[in-house]
């Protein structure tokens, strides 16, 4: 695995749509994860998805916490979701400001659902059900929409 690079807006690998992993493949996957969730500490990411190191799979880290670039972010565990979908979401939008790592310097205000139920499976091909709320939900959403190749931009108010 030589070193990853963030892909950047104009880059055709942002459009794509993520193919499925197989539960056989996760164990594989391992290494890349951990080189993933590397990454993103290093931008100071509260998220990234796995097409952004221009590998077009449904992957990506949820990791809200405090850092110079999200202050006020909510704390929680960086969690890799795979094959990750949202299985209810609320009528009730909130906007709020978003940022990406493939776009960086740019900020724009999203609304997002605030309320959300989503359906993941974890490294190990345990299948997790939860819900959430307020940033965390919206980082969520912002990583989803990059495995069905959007940008937050392209939902910006
Ligand atoms: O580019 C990514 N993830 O794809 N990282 C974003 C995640 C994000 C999502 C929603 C709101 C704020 C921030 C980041 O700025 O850390
Ligand atoms: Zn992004």
């Amino acid at each position: 695995m030589e070193t990853l690079t963030i892909a950047q807006l104009g880059n055709p690998i942002l459009r794509e749509h993520a193919s499925l992993i197989s539960a056989t493949q996760y164990q594989e996957f391992a290494p890349f994860f951990n080189a993933l969730q590397q990454k993103m500490l290093e931008h100071n990411g509260v998220g990234i998805a796995a097409p952004q190191v221009s590998e077009s799979i449904r992957a990506f880290i949820v990791a809200s916490r405090p850092n110079p670039r999200y202050p006020d972010a909510p704390m929680m565990e960086p969690t890799l979701m795979l094959n990750p979908e949202i299985t209810w979401a609320s009528e009730n939008m909130e906007k709020d400001w978003e940022g990406c790592l493939s776009i960086p310097g740019i900020r724009a205000l999203v609304s997002r659902h605030s309320h959300i139920e989503v359906r993941y499976d974890t490294l190990e091909g345990k299948e997790v059900k939860t819900q959430m709320e307020g940033f965390i939900a919206r980082i969520f959403q912002h990583e989803l929409d990059h495995l069905n190749g959007l940008v937050f931009l392209d939902r910006a108010d």
